[in-house]
Protein backbone atom coordinates (compact mmCIF):
# COMPACT_ATOMS: atom_id res chain seq x y z
CA UNK A 1 0.00 0.00 0.00
CA UNK A 2 2.95 2.38 0.77
CA UNK A 3 4.14 1.66 -2.57
CA UNK A 4 0.85 2.94 -3.78
CA UNK A 5 0.81 5.70 -2.35
CA UNK A 6 3.80 6.89 -3.70
CA UNK A 7 2.98 6.13 -7.14
CA UNK A 8 -0.32 8.21 -6.91
CA UNK A 9 1.51 10.86 -5.80
CA UNK A 10 4.60 10.49 -8.54
CA UNK A 11 1.78 9.74 -11.30
CA UNK A 12 0.84 12.92 -13.08
CA UNK A 13 -1.31 13.92 -15.91
CA UNK A 14 -0.55 16.85 -18.66
CA UNK A 15 -2.06 19.45 -16.26
CA UNK A 16 0.10 18.08 -13.26
CA UNK A 17 -3.29 16.85 -11.85
CA UNK A 18 -2.61 13.80 -9.85
CA UNK A 19 -3.28 9.91 -11.01
CA UNK A 20 -6.60 9.23 -9.42
CA UNK A 21 -6.19 6.45 -7.33
CA UNK A 22 -9.13 4.44 -9.45
CA UNK A 23 -6.94 4.59 -12.70
CA UNK A 24 -4.19 3.51 -11.06
CA UNK A 25 -5.86 0.56 -9.73
CA UNK A 26 -6.70 -0.01 -13.44
CA UNK A 27 -3.51 -0.19 -14.23
CA UNK A 28 -2.97 -2.90 -11.46
CA UNK A 29 -5.94 -5.19 -11.66
CA UNK A 30 -6.89 -7.54 -15.09
CA UNK A 31 -10.17 -7.13 -13.83
CA UNK A 32 -10.69 -3.97 -15.46
CA UNK A 33 -15.13 -4.70 -15.87
CA UNK A 34 -15.61 -4.56 -12.19
CA UNK A 35 -14.79 -1.15 -11.87
CA UNK A 36 -15.86 0.33 -14.72
CA UNK A 37 -18.95 -0.94 -13.80
CA UNK A 38 -18.45 0.07 -10.16
CA UNK A 39 -22.22 0.69 -7.94
CA UNK A 40 -22.11 4.25 -6.40
CA UNK A 41 -23.75 4.21 -3.44
CA UNK A 42 -23.80 6.58 -0.68
CA UNK A 43 -25.65 7.45 2.60
CA UNK A 44 -27.91 10.26 2.05
CA UNK A 45 -26.94 12.32 4.88
CA UNK A 46 -23.48 12.39 3.72
CA UNK A 47 -24.48 13.31 0.28
CA UNK A 48 -26.45 16.15 1.17
CA UNK A 49 -23.65 17.15 3.61
CA UNK A 50 -22.47 19.54 1.20
CA UNK A 51 -25.40 21.77 1.04
CA UNK A 52 -25.11 24.14 3.25
CA UNK A 53 -29.06 25.30 4.29
CA UNK A 54 -32.06 23.00 3.97
CA UNK A 55 -35.04 21.25 5.96
CA UNK A 56 -36.08 17.77 5.98
CA UNK A 57 -39.46 16.56 6.89
CA UNK A 58 -37.82 13.45 8.58
CA UNK A 59 -35.23 11.95 9.86
CA UNK A 60 -32.92 10.55 7.16
CA UNK A 61 -30.95 7.73 9.07
CA UNK A 62 -29.76 5.00 7.03
CA UNK A 63 -31.32 5.81 3.20
CA UNK A 64 -28.54 4.71 1.48
CA UNK A 65 -28.54 5.97 -2.37
CA UNK A 66 -27.48 4.46 -5.28
CA UNK A 67 -29.00 7.05 -8.14
CA UNK A 68 -29.43 10.57 -8.65
CA UNK A 69 -32.33 11.39 -10.83
CA UNK A 70 -34.30 14.40 -12.21
CA UNK A 71 -36.24 12.83 -14.79
CA UNK A 72 -39.40 11.03 -13.08
CA UNK A 73 -39.08 8.52 -15.50
CA UNK A 74 -35.57 7.19 -14.86
CA UNK A 75 -36.00 6.63 -10.93
CA UNK A 76 -35.44 3.23 -10.12
CA UNK A 77 -35.28 1.81 -6.22
CA UNK A 78 -32.57 3.71 -4.09
CA UNK A 79 -33.10 6.94 -6.13
CA UNK A 80 -33.02 10.52 -4.73
CA UNK A 81 -35.31 12.41 -6.66
CA UNK A 82 -34.43 16.09 -7.52
CA UNK A 83 -37.08 18.30 -8.92
CA UNK A 84 -36.65 20.89 -11.11
CA UNK A 85 -38.98 23.38 -12.51
CA UNK A 86 -38.65 23.43 -16.25
CA UNK A 87 -39.36 25.60 -19.37
CA UNK A 88 -42.28 22.63 -20.31
CA UNK A 89 -43.35 20.90 -17.14
CA UNK A 90 -42.72 21.00 -13.40
CA UNK A 91 -40.62 18.42 -11.79
CA UNK A 92 -42.49 18.72 -8.82
CA UNK A 93 -45.70 17.37 -10.34
CA UNK A 94 -43.36 14.36 -10.88
CA UNK A 95 -42.87 13.35 -7.18
CA UNK A 96 -45.62 10.59 -7.04
CA UNK A 97 -44.69 9.18 -9.97
CA UNK A 98 -40.45 9.03 -8.85
CA UNK A 99 -41.90 7.51 -5.10
CA UNK A 100 -43.78 4.50 -7.26
CA UNK A 101 -40.67 3.99 -9.49
CA UNK A 102 -38.78 3.53 -6.29
CA UNK A 103 -37.56 6.65 -4.95
CA UNK A 104 -36.31 7.00 -1.66
CA UNK A 105 -35.88 10.70 -1.20
CA UNK A 106 -36.96 14.17 -2.96
CA UNK A 107 -34.71 17.59 -2.90
CA UNK A 108 -37.03 19.94 -3.73
CA UNK A 109 -37.34 23.50 -3.67
CA UNK A 110 -41.31 23.88 -3.37
CA UNK A 111 -43.43 22.67 -0.24
CA UNK A 112 -44.26 19.53 -1.08
CA UNK A 113 -45.55 16.05 0.20
CA UNK A 114 -44.45 12.95 -0.10
CA UNK A 115 -44.36 9.35 1.53
CA UNK A 116 -40.56 9.50 1.17
CA UNK A 117 -38.11 12.17 3.35
CA UNK A 118 -38.18 15.62 1.13
CA UNK A 119 -35.28 17.60 1.44
CA UNK A 120 -35.97 21.63 0.52
CA UNK A 121 -33.46 23.74 -0.66
CA UNK A 122 -33.57 27.11 -2.27
CA UNK A 123 -32.71 26.18 -6.12
CA UNK A 124 -32.91 22.79 -6.97
CA UNK A 125 -30.66 23.08 -10.38
CA UNK A 126 -27.53 24.63 -8.29
CA UNK A 127 -28.72 21.99 -5.51
CA UNK A 128 -28.30 19.13 -8.50
CA UNK A 129 -24.55 20.54 -9.98
CA UNK A 130 -23.30 20.28 -6.04
CA UNK A 131 -25.15 16.86 -4.75
CA UNK A 132 -23.86 15.16 -8.77
CA UNK A 133 -20.82 16.42 -7.83
CA UNK A 134 -20.18 14.86 -4.68
CA UNK A 135 -21.92 11.87 -5.97
CA UNK A 136 -19.85 10.99 -8.55
CA UNK A 137 -16.55 12.24 -6.59
CA UNK A 138 -15.74 15.23 -8.01
CA UNK A 139 -14.59 13.66 -11.96
CA UNK A 140 -13.21 16.93 -13.50
CA UNK A 141 -10.84 17.22 -10.14
CA UNK A 142 -8.70 14.14 -11.81
CA UNK A 143 -9.64 15.08 -15.25
CA UNK A 144 -8.29 17.32 -17.12
CA UNK A 145 -11.08 19.54 -19.02
CA UNK A 146 -11.28 21.59 -21.74
CA UNK A 147 -14.27 23.60 -22.18
CA UNK A 148 -15.18 25.67 -26.07
CA UNK A 149 -18.17 28.19 -26.11
CA UNK A 150 -19.14 30.89 -28.66
CA UNK A 151 -21.88 31.21 -31.29
CA UNK A 152 -19.78 29.15 -34.23
CA UNK A 153 -17.07 26.92 -34.54
CA UNK A 154 -17.43 24.47 -30.92
CA UNK A 155 -18.16 21.29 -32.73
CA UNK A 156 -15.46 21.86 -35.10
CA UNK A 157 -12.51 22.69 -32.21
CA UNK A 158 -13.84 20.31 -30.27
CA UNK A 159 -12.64 17.55 -33.14
CA UNK A 160 -9.65 19.24 -33.79
CA UNK A 161 -8.59 18.95 -29.87
CA UNK A 162 -9.83 15.40 -30.05
CA UNK A 163 -7.22 14.42 -33.54
CA UNK A 164 -4.47 16.65 -31.53
CA UNK A 165 -4.20 14.96 -28.31
CA UNK A 166 -5.12 11.53 -30.25
CA UNK A 167 -2.17 12.25 -32.22
CA UNK A 168 -0.23 12.68 -28.45
CA UNK A 169 -1.37 9.16 -27.74
CA UNK A 170 -3.64 10.09 -25.15
CA UNK A 171 -7.01 9.22 -24.62
CA UNK A 172 -9.94 11.80 -25.50
CA UNK A 173 -13.56 11.96 -24.33
CA UNK A 174 -15.46 14.52 -26.35
CA UNK A 175 -19.46 15.89 -25.14
CA UNK A 176 -20.85 18.04 -27.73
CA UNK A 177 -23.53 18.60 -30.59
CA UNK A 178 -22.92 15.81 -32.58
CA UNK A 179 -22.72 12.82 -29.69
CA UNK A 180 -20.69 12.22 -26.80
CA UNK A 181 -17.61 10.33 -27.15
CA UNK A 182 -15.71 8.06 -24.65
CA UNK A 183 -12.30 6.91 -26.80
CA UNK A 184 -13.96 5.42 -29.62
CA UNK A 185 -17.25 4.56 -28.58
CA UNK A 186 -19.99 6.65 -29.55
CA UNK A 187 -23.36 7.70 -27.89
CA UNK A 188 -26.09 9.89 -28.44
CA UNK A 189 -26.71 13.12 -26.93
CA UNK A 190 -30.24 15.74 -26.26
CA UNK A 191 -28.24 18.87 -25.70
CA UNK A 192 -24.76 20.22 -26.62
CA UNK A 193 -24.11 20.38 -23.30
CA UNK A 194 -26.43 18.26 -21.19
CA UNK A 195 -27.42 18.87 -17.75
CA UNK A 196 -24.91 18.52 -14.47
CA UNK A 197 -25.77 15.18 -13.54
CA UNK A 198 -25.29 13.80 -16.89
CA UNK A 199 -22.02 15.72 -17.27
CA UNK A 200 -20.93 14.65 -13.39
CA UNK A 201 -21.91 10.85 -14.68
CA UNK A 202 -20.02 11.05 -17.44
CA UNK A 203 -16.77 12.77 -16.57
CA UNK A 204 -16.91 9.96 -13.88
CA UNK A 205 -17.46 7.35 -16.49
CA UNK A 206 -14.84 8.70 -18.54
CA UNK A 207 -12.12 8.58 -15.68
CA UNK A 208 -12.73 4.77 -15.17
CA UNK A 209 -12.13 4.30 -18.89
CA UNK A 210 -8.97 5.84 -18.51
CA UNK A 211 -9.79 8.91 -20.88
CA UNK A 212 -7.11 11.28 -20.28
CA UNK A 213 -8.58 14.52 -21.21
CA UNK A 214 -12.01 15.70 -21.52
CA UNK A 215 -13.09 18.21 -24.25
CA UNK A 216 -16.89 19.56 -24.27
CA UNK A 217 -18.69 22.38 -26.17
CA UNK A 218 -20.33 24.70 -23.65
CA UNK A 219 -23.38 26.65 -24.97
CA UNK A 220 -24.71 29.60 -23.99
CA UNK A 221 -27.67 28.39 -22.54
CA UNK A 222 -25.88 25.60 -20.33
CA UNK A 223 -23.45 28.36 -18.90
CA UNK A 224 -27.25 30.52 -18.08
CA UNK A 225 -29.48 27.55 -16.49
CA UNK A 226 -25.65 26.38 -14.77
CA UNK A 227 -25.27 22.95 -16.23
CA UNK A 228 -22.02 23.36 -16.26
CA UNK A 229 -21.51 23.98 -12.57
CA UNK A 230 -19.31 21.76 -10.69
CA UNK A 231 -16.89 21.17 -14.17
CA UNK A 232 -13.38 22.34 -13.29
CA UNK A 233 -12.27 23.64 -16.29
CA UNK A 234 -8.96 23.60 -16.94
CA UNK A 235 -9.08 25.69 -20.50
CA UNK A 236 -11.52 27.76 -21.59
CA UNK A 237 -11.79 28.40 -25.47
CA UNK A 238 -13.88 31.64 -27.31
CA UNK A 239 -14.32 31.30 -30.97
CA UNK A 240 -16.49 34.27 -31.81
CA UNK A 241 -19.79 35.82 -30.89
CA UNK A 242 -22.58 36.87 -33.86
CA UNK A 243 -26.10 36.84 -33.38
CA UNK A 244 -28.10 33.59 -32.30
CA UNK A 245 -30.33 32.37 -29.76
CA UNK A 246 -31.95 35.95 -28.57
CA UNK A 247 -35.01 33.73 -28.16
CA UNK A 248 -33.54 32.81 -25.18
CA UNK A 249 -30.85 35.57 -24.50
CA UNK A 250 -32.52 39.08 -24.17
CA UNK A 251 -30.06 40.77 -26.19
CA UNK A 252 -26.51 40.58 -27.46
CA UNK A 253 -25.43 41.55 -24.07
CA UNK A 254 -27.05 39.03 -22.48
CA UNK A 255 -25.75 36.60 -24.85
CA UNK A 256 -22.28 38.06 -24.21
CA UNK A 257 -22.67 37.63 -20.35
CA UNK A 258 -23.40 34.01 -20.61
CA UNK A 259 -20.44 33.16 -22.67
CA UNK A 260 -18.12 34.75 -20.26
CA UNK A 261 -19.26 33.15 -17.48
CA UNK A 262 -17.15 30.23 -18.69
CA UNK A 263 -14.19 32.40 -18.48
CA UNK A 264 -15.14 33.56 -14.95
CA UNK A 265 -15.69 29.79 -13.78
CA UNK A 266 -11.89 28.82 -14.40
CA UNK A 267 -11.54 30.16 -10.99
CA UNK A 268 -9.88 33.02 -9.08
CA UNK A 269 -6.96 31.04 -7.39
CA UNK A 270 -3.59 30.26 -8.66
CA UNK A 271 -2.09 26.82 -8.41
CA UNK A 272 1.90 26.48 -9.44
CA UNK A 273 1.15 22.77 -10.29
CA UNK A 274 -2.31 23.39 -11.91
CA UNK A 275 -1.97 26.41 -14.40
CA UNK A 276 -5.16 27.97 -16.08
CA UNK A 277 -5.68 28.96 -19.74
CA UNK A 278 -8.44 31.33 -21.57
CA UNK A 279 -7.78 31.10 -25.27
CA UNK A 280 -9.77 34.07 -26.46
CA UNK A 281 -9.60 35.56 -30.18
CA UNK A 282 -8.44 38.38 -29.72
CA UNK A 283 -9.93 39.39 -33.40
CA UNK A 284 -13.31 39.38 -32.00
CA UNK A 285 -14.98 42.71 -30.97
CA UNK A 286 -15.66 40.88 -27.53
CA UNK A 287 -12.23 40.26 -26.62
CA UNK A 288 -11.55 42.65 -23.96
CA UNK A 289 -14.87 41.32 -22.31
CA UNK A 290 -13.67 37.84 -22.07
CA UNK A 291 -10.17 39.04 -21.11
CA UNK A 292 -11.78 40.51 -18.37
CA UNK A 293 -13.98 37.99 -17.33
CA UNK A 294 -11.12 35.61 -15.78
CA UNK A 295 -8.38 35.54 -13.27
CA UNK A 296 -6.51 32.98 -15.22
CA UNK A 297 -3.97 33.17 -18.23
CA UNK A 298 -5.05 34.42 -21.15
CA UNK A 299 -3.68 33.35 -24.44
CA UNK A 300 -4.48 34.86 -27.34
CA UNK A 301 -4.94 33.78 -31.15
CA UNK A 302 -6.15 35.58 -34.19
CA UNK A 303 -4.39 36.82 -37.24
CA UNK A 304 -5.23 40.70 -37.31
CA UNK A 305 -3.63 41.99 -34.23
CA UNK A 306 -0.41 40.50 -32.10
CA UNK A 307 -2.16 37.38 -30.88
CA UNK A 308 0.30 34.91 -29.40
CA UNK A 309 -0.73 32.14 -31.67
CA UNK A 310 -1.01 33.52 -34.49
CA UNK A 311 -1.53 32.63 -38.93
CA UNK A 312 0.43 34.43 -41.47
CA UNK A 313 0.81 34.10 -45.35
CA UNK A 314 -2.81 32.54 -45.30
CA UNK A 315 -3.71 30.27 -48.94
CA UNK A 316 -7.04 29.44 -49.59
CA UNK A 317 -7.51 26.91 -52.24
CA UNK A 318 -10.81 24.93 -53.33
CA UNK A 319 -9.77 21.78 -51.56
CA UNK A 320 -6.86 23.02 -49.04
CA UNK A 321 -5.76 25.68 -46.99
CA UNK A 322 -2.42 26.64 -46.02
CA UNK A 323 -0.74 29.12 -43.40
CA UNK A 324 1.99 29.68 -41.34
CA UNK A 325 1.57 29.05 -37.61
CA UNK A 326 3.49 31.09 -35.14
CA UNK A 327 3.33 30.11 -31.66
CA UNK A 328 5.39 30.73 -28.33
CA UNK A 329 6.67 27.52 -28.50
CA UNK A 330 7.96 27.77 -32.25
CA UNK A 331 6.77 28.54 -35.80
CA UNK A 332 5.31 26.11 -38.44
CA UNK A 333 3.48 25.67 -41.64
CA UNK A 334 0.35 24.21 -42.03
CA UNK A 335 -1.45 22.10 -44.53
CA UNK A 336 -4.91 21.26 -43.96
CA UNK A 337 -7.68 19.66 -45.36
CA UNK A 338 -10.09 21.95 -43.77
CA UNK A 339 -11.95 24.45 -46.02
CA UNK A 340 -12.11 28.54 -45.57
CA UNK A 341 -10.76 31.44 -43.25
CA UNK A 342 -12.86 30.50 -40.65
CA UNK A 343 -11.43 27.18 -40.21
CA UNK A 344 -8.21 28.90 -40.13
CA UNK A 345 -9.26 30.62 -37.08
CA UNK A 346 -10.76 26.99 -35.48
CA UNK A 347 -7.40 25.67 -35.96
CA UNK A 348 -5.54 28.71 -34.68
CA UNK A 349 -7.98 27.98 -31.45
CA UNK A 350 -7.52 23.91 -30.92
CA UNK A 351 -3.63 24.94 -31.38
CA UNK A 352 -3.39 27.14 -28.88
CA UNK A 353 -5.71 24.75 -26.58
CA UNK A 354 -2.98 22.32 -26.86
CA UNK A 355 0.14 24.24 -26.38
CA UNK A 356 -1.60 25.09 -23.34
CA UNK A 357 -1.76 21.30 -22.43
CA UNK A 358 2.03 20.74 -23.44
CA UNK A 359 1.25 18.95 -26.30
CA UNK A 360 4.26 19.56 -28.94
CA UNK A 361 3.77 21.37 -32.18
CA UNK A 362 5.00 18.83 -34.30
CA UNK A 363 2.05 16.78 -32.98
CA UNK A 364 -0.35 19.45 -33.49
CA UNK A 365 0.87 20.19 -36.98
CA UNK A 366 0.77 16.63 -37.76
CA UNK A 367 -2.93 16.28 -36.42
CA UNK A 368 -4.38 19.23 -38.04
CA UNK A 369 -2.81 17.99 -41.74
CA UNK A 370 -4.42 14.45 -40.61
CA UNK A 371 -8.08 15.66 -40.22
CA UNK A 372 -10.39 15.07 -43.36
CA UNK A 373 -13.20 17.08 -42.09
CA UNK A 374 -15.93 17.18 -39.39
CA UNK A 375 -18.99 15.10 -39.57
CA UNK A 376 -21.53 17.34 -41.74
CA UNK A 377 -19.35 20.47 -41.88
CA UNK A 378 -18.30 21.86 -45.33
CA UNK A 379 -18.96 17.93 -46.64
CA UNK A 380 -18.70 17.37 -50.35
CA UNK A 381 -21.78 15.06 -51.82
CA UNK A 382 -19.29 13.51 -54.69
CA UNK A 383 -21.38 11.60 -56.63
CA UNK A 384 -19.24 12.09 -59.81
CA UNK A 385 -21.46 14.88 -60.80
CA UNK A 386 -19.77 17.90 -63.24
CA UNK A 387 -20.71 20.77 -60.41
CA UNK A 388 -19.68 20.69 -56.77
CA UNK A 389 -22.61 20.10 -53.77
CA UNK A 390 -21.40 20.71 -50.38
CA UNK A 391 -23.21 20.45 -46.70
CA UNK A 392 -22.71 22.66 -43.75
CA UNK A 393 -24.22 23.31 -40.51
CA UNK A 394 -24.34 26.90 -41.38
CA UNK A 395 -27.58 28.04 -39.34
CA UNK A 396 -26.69 31.74 -38.01
CA UNK A 397 -26.00 35.06 -39.94
CA UNK A 398 -22.77 34.88 -39.21
CA UNK A 399 -21.70 31.10 -40.17
CA UNK A 400 -23.87 31.40 -43.79
CA UNK A 401 -22.04 34.50 -44.72
CA UNK A 402 -18.21 33.07 -43.82
CA UNK A 403 -19.33 29.71 -46.05
CA UNK A 404 -20.82 31.65 -48.50
CA UNK A 405 -17.89 33.75 -48.80
CA UNK A 406 -15.69 31.22 -48.95
CA UNK A 407 -17.18 29.34 -51.40
CA UNK A 408 -17.91 32.83 -53.90
CA UNK A 409 -14.50 33.10 -53.38
CA UNK A 410 -14.00 29.38 -55.27
CA UNK A 411 -16.76 29.42 -57.57
CA UNK A 412 -16.15 29.86 -61.09
CA UNK A 413 -19.65 30.11 -62.09
CA UNK A 414 -23.23 29.95 -60.63
CA UNK A 415 -23.68 29.51 -56.89
CA UNK A 416 -26.43 27.74 -55.13
CA UNK A 417 -28.18 27.99 -51.83
CA UNK A 418 -30.35 25.90 -50.25
CA UNK A 419 -31.35 26.75 -46.63
CA UNK A 420 -33.87 27.63 -43.78
CA UNK A 421 -34.26 29.06 -40.51
CA UNK A 422 -35.65 26.61 -37.17
CA UNK A 423 -38.57 26.68 -35.79
CA UNK A 424 -38.76 27.67 -32.09
CA UNK A 425 -35.53 29.71 -32.60
CA UNK A 426 -34.96 33.08 -32.76
CA UNK A 427 -37.24 34.83 -35.54
CA UNK A 428 -34.69 37.96 -35.92
CA UNK A 429 -31.98 35.79 -37.58
CA UNK A 430 -34.54 34.57 -40.52
CA UNK A 431 -34.36 37.80 -42.35
CA UNK A 432 -30.81 38.26 -42.16
CA UNK A 433 -30.10 34.47 -43.07
CA UNK A 434 -32.24 34.98 -46.48
CA UNK A 435 -30.41 38.66 -47.34
CA UNK A 436 -27.23 37.08 -46.57
CA UNK A 437 -27.90 34.28 -48.71
CA UNK A 438 -29.22 36.31 -51.70
CA UNK A 439 -25.81 38.83 -51.53
CA UNK A 440 -23.58 35.66 -52.42
CA UNK A 441 -25.97 33.29 -53.97
CA UNK A 442 -26.56 33.66 -57.63
CA UNK A 443 -29.62 32.19 -56.72
CA UNK A 444 -31.35 31.08 -53.14
CA UNK A 445 -33.89 27.92 -52.79
CA UNK A 446 -35.87 29.21 -48.95
CA UNK A 447 -36.85 25.88 -47.68
CA UNK A 448 -37.85 24.47 -44.04
CA UNK A 449 -35.25 23.14 -41.43
CA UNK A 450 -37.03 21.66 -38.52
CA UNK A 451 -40.32 23.94 -38.40
CA UNK A 452 -40.96 22.09 -35.28
CA UNK A 453 -44.25 23.50 -33.40
CA UNK A 454 -44.48 26.66 -35.99
CA UNK A 455 -45.85 26.48 -39.36
CA UNK A 456 -42.95 25.68 -42.15
CA UNK A 457 -44.88 29.10 -44.23
CA UNK A 458 -44.75 31.43 -41.31
CA UNK A 459 -40.94 30.64 -40.75
CA UNK A 460 -40.62 31.36 -44.76
CA UNK A 461 -42.54 34.60 -45.09
CA UNK A 462 -39.95 35.64 -41.94
CA UNK A 463 -37.41 34.83 -43.82
CA UNK A 464 -38.68 36.51 -47.00
CA UNK A 465 -41.13 39.27 -46.36
CA UNK A 466 -39.19 42.82 -47.43
CA UNK A 467 -36.75 41.01 -49.38
CA UNK A 468 -35.65 43.79 -52.61
CA UNK A 469 -34.39 40.59 -54.97
CA UNK A 470 -36.38 38.41 -56.46
CA UNK A 471 -33.12 35.49 -57.18
CA UNK A 472 -35.36 33.21 -55.05
CA UNK A 473 -37.36 30.16 -54.83
CA UNK A 474 -39.74 28.89 -52.21
CA UNK A 475 -39.97 25.80 -51.55
CA UNK A 476 -40.86 24.20 -48.28
CA UNK A 477 -40.08 21.04 -49.01
CA UNK A 478 -36.73 20.39 -48.17
CA UNK A 479 -36.24 17.25 -50.39
CA UNK A 480 -37.86 18.81 -53.27
CA UNK A 481 -35.72 22.32 -52.84
CA UNK A 482 -32.89 20.16 -52.75
CA UNK A 483 -33.77 18.10 -55.81
CA UNK A 484 -34.68 21.49 -57.61
CA UNK A 485 -31.13 22.87 -56.56
CA UNK A 486 -29.21 19.90 -58.15
CA UNK A 487 -31.26 19.71 -61.09
CA UNK A 488 -30.70 23.86 -62.52
CA UNK A 489 -26.98 23.25 -61.48
CA UNK A 490 -24.82 23.14 -64.62
CA UNK A 491 -20.86 22.47 -65.30
CA UNK A 492 -18.60 24.47 -62.47
CA UNK A 493 -21.74 25.33 -60.49
CA UNK A 494 -21.51 25.31 -56.71
CA UNK A 495 -24.69 24.17 -54.69
CA UNK A 496 -24.85 25.01 -50.89
CA UNK A 497 -26.90 23.10 -48.64
CA UNK A 498 -27.05 24.56 -45.24
CA UNK A 499 -28.39 24.93 -41.61
CA UNK A 500 -28.65 20.56 -40.84
CA UNK A 501 -25.05 19.28 -41.11
CA UNK A 502 -24.61 16.17 -39.35
CA UNK A 503 -28.26 16.03 -38.77
CA UNK A 504 -30.31 13.11 -39.67
CA UNK A 505 -33.63 14.59 -39.08
CA UNK A 506 -36.67 16.79 -39.71
CA UNK A 507 -38.27 18.05 -37.07
CA UNK A 508 -42.01 18.78 -37.56
CA UNK A 509 -44.19 19.24 -34.63
CA UNK A 510 -42.30 17.14 -32.28
CA UNK A 511 -41.46 14.13 -34.37
CA UNK A 512 -38.14 13.84 -35.93
CA UNK A 513 -38.53 12.08 -38.96
CA UNK A 514 -35.76 10.59 -40.87
CA UNK A 515 -33.84 12.88 -43.07
CA UNK A 516 -30.19 13.57 -44.46
CA UNK A 517 -29.03 16.17 -46.62
CA UNK A 518 -26.11 14.11 -47.72
CA UNK A 519 -28.42 11.07 -48.43
CA UNK A 520 -30.85 13.48 -50.26
CA UNK A 521 -28.01 15.33 -52.32
CA UNK A 522 -26.59 12.17 -53.51
CA UNK A 523 -30.06 11.01 -55.08
CA UNK A 524 -30.99 14.20 -56.14
CA UNK A 525 -27.57 13.75 -58.29
CA UNK A 526 -27.70 10.23 -58.64
CA UNK A 527 -31.53 10.84 -60.15
CA UNK A 528 -30.47 14.25 -62.39
CA UNK A 529 -30.99 13.90 -66.08
CA UNK A 530 -28.50 15.69 -68.28
C1 LIG B 1 -35.01 25.42 -23.25
C2 LIG B 1 -34.15 24.36 -22.71
O1 LIG B 1 -32.95 24.47 -22.72
N1 LIG B 1 -34.77 23.28 -22.25
C3 LIG B 1 -34.01 22.21 -21.60
C4 LIG B 1 -34.73 21.83 -20.33
O2 LIG B 1 -36.00 21.40 -20.73
P1 LIG B 1 -37.30 21.88 -20.00
O3 LIG B 1 -36.99 23.02 -19.06
O4 LIG B 1 -38.38 22.07 -21.00
O5 LIG B 1 -37.64 20.58 -19.14
P2 LIG B 1 -39.10 20.10 -18.80
O6 LIG B 1 -39.59 19.17 -19.83
O7 LIG B 1 -39.93 21.30 -18.44
O8 LIG B 1 -38.84 19.23 -17.48
C5 LIG B 1 -38.60 19.83 -16.20
C6 LIG B 1 -38.11 18.74 -15.28
O9 LIG B 1 -39.14 17.77 -15.14
C7 LIG B 1 -38.60 16.50 -15.34
N2 LIG B 1 -39.65 15.60 -15.84
C8 LIG B 1 -40.27 15.85 -17.00
C9 LIG B 1 -41.23 14.97 -17.47
C10 LIG B 1 -41.55 13.81 -16.72
O10 LIG B 1 -42.38 12.97 -17.09
N3 LIG B 1 -40.89 13.62 -15.55
C11 LIG B 1 -39.95 14.49 -15.09
O11 LIG B 1 -39.39 14.26 -14.03
C12 LIG B 1 -37.48 16.71 -16.34
O12 LIG B 1 -36.51 15.67 -16.30
C13 LIG B 1 -36.90 18.03 -15.84
O13 LIG B 1 -35.96 17.80 -14.81
O14 LIG B 1 -34.05 20.78 -19.67
C14 LIG B 1 -33.88 19.58 -20.47
C15 LIG B 1 -33.12 18.56 -19.62
O15 LIG B 1 -31.89 19.08 -19.22
C16 LIG B 1 -33.13 19.92 -21.74
O16 LIG B 1 -32.97 18.76 -22.54
C17 LIG B 1 -33.90 20.99 -22.50
O17 LIG B 1 -33.21 21.32 -23.67
C18 LIG B 1 -34.04 21.39 -24.85
C19 LIG B 1 -34.18 19.99 -25.47
C20 LIG B 1 -33.44 22.33 -25.87
O18 LIG B 1 -33.80 22.31 -27.02
N4 LIG B 1 -32.54 23.17 -25.46
C21 LIG B 1 -31.81 24.05 -26.38
C22 LIG B 1 -32.43 25.44 -26.44
C23 LIG B 1 -30.40 24.12 -25.85
O19 LIG B 1 -30.15 23.99 -24.67
N5 LIG B 1 -29.48 24.28 -26.77
C24 LIG B 1 -28.07 24.35 -26.44
C25 LIG B 1 -27.20 24.46 -27.69
C26 LIG B 1 -27.50 25.62 -28.54
C27 LIG B 1 -26.40 25.85 -29.56
O20 LIG B 1 -25.23 25.76 -29.23
O21 LIG B 1 -26.72 26.16 -30.71
C28 LIG B 1 -27.60 23.03 -25.81
O22 LIG B 1 -26.67 23.05 -25.01
O23 LIG B 1 -28.13 22.00 -26.22
N1 LIG C 1 -14.81 29.89 -36.50
C1 LIG C 1 -15.93 30.01 -37.21
N2 LIG C 1 -16.43 31.23 -37.48
C2 LIG C 1 -17.57 31.39 -38.18
N3 LIG C 1 -18.28 30.35 -38.70
C3 LIG C 1 -17.82 29.11 -38.46
C4 LIG C 1 -16.63 28.88 -37.70
N4 LIG C 1 -16.43 27.55 -37.63
C5 LIG C 1 -17.44 26.97 -38.27
N5 LIG C 1 -18.28 27.90 -38.79
C6 LIG C 1 -19.55 27.72 -39.50
O1 LIG C 1 -20.50 27.38 -38.49
C7 LIG C 1 -21.05 26.09 -38.74
C8 LIG C 1 -21.17 25.34 -37.44
O2 LIG C 1 -19.86 25.01 -37.01
P1 LIG C 1 -19.67 24.20 -35.67
O3 LIG C 1 -20.62 23.10 -35.67
O4 LIG C 1 -18.24 23.91 -35.50
O5 LIG C 1 -20.14 25.33 -34.64
P2 LIG C 1 -20.84 25.22 -33.23
O6 LIG C 1 -20.39 26.43 -32.49
O7 LIG C 1 -20.54 23.93 -32.62
O8 LIG C 1 -22.39 25.31 -33.56
P3 LIG C 1 -23.63 24.93 -32.56
O9 LIG C 1 -23.84 26.16 -31.73
O10 LIG C 1 -24.77 24.68 -33.41
O11 LIG C 1 -23.21 23.77 -31.74
C9 LIG C 1 -20.13 25.41 -39.72
O12 LIG C 1 -20.82 24.50 -40.50
C10 LIG C 1 -19.61 26.59 -40.51
O13 LIG C 1 -20.56 26.98 -41.46
N1 LIG D 1 -28.11 23.98 -31.58
C1 LIG D 1 -28.93 24.67 -32.56
C2 LIG D 1 -28.96 23.89 -33.80
C3 LIG D 1 -29.74 24.52 -34.90
C4 LIG D 1 -29.72 23.68 -36.14
C5 LIG D 1 -30.71 24.04 -37.18
N2 LIG D 1 -30.82 22.94 -38.07
C6 LIG D 1 -32.06 24.37 -36.54
O1 LIG D 1 -32.81 23.45 -36.28
O2 LIG D 1 -32.35 25.55 -36.35
C7 LIG D 1 -30.31 24.89 -32.00
O3 LIG D 1 -30.92 23.95 -31.52
O4 LIG D 1 -30.75 26.02 -32.03
MG1 LIG E 1 -21.78 22.52 -31.80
Amino acid sequence: MSYCCAFVSAGRNWLNKPIPLDQFMILWFENVQLLQNRVFEMKLSELISVLPFYDVSTSLDDIEISSVQADSRNVDSGCLFICIEGFTVDGHDFIEQAVNHGAQAILAEKDVKASVPVIRVADTTKAMAIVASKFYEYPTRQLPLIGVTGTNGKTTITYLLESIFNQFKKKTGVIGTIQMKIGHDSYPVHNTTPDALYLQKTFQQMKSKKVNTAIMEVSSHALDMGRVHGCDFDIAVFTNLSQDHLDYHQDMKDYLHAKSLLFAQLGNTYSEERKKFAVINEDDPHFSVLQKSTAQHVVTYGYQHDAQVKAEDIHLEVTKTRFTMHTPVGSTRIRSNLIGKFNVYNMLAASAAAICANVPLAVIKDALENVQGVDGRFQPVDGNQDFAAVVDYAHTPDSLENVLQTIKGFAAHNVYVVVGCGGDRDKTKRPLMASIALEYADQAIFTSDNPRTEDPKAILTDMTDGLHADHFTVIENRRDAIFHAVNIAETGDIVLIAGKGHETYQEIGHTRYHFDDREVAEEAIQAKEY
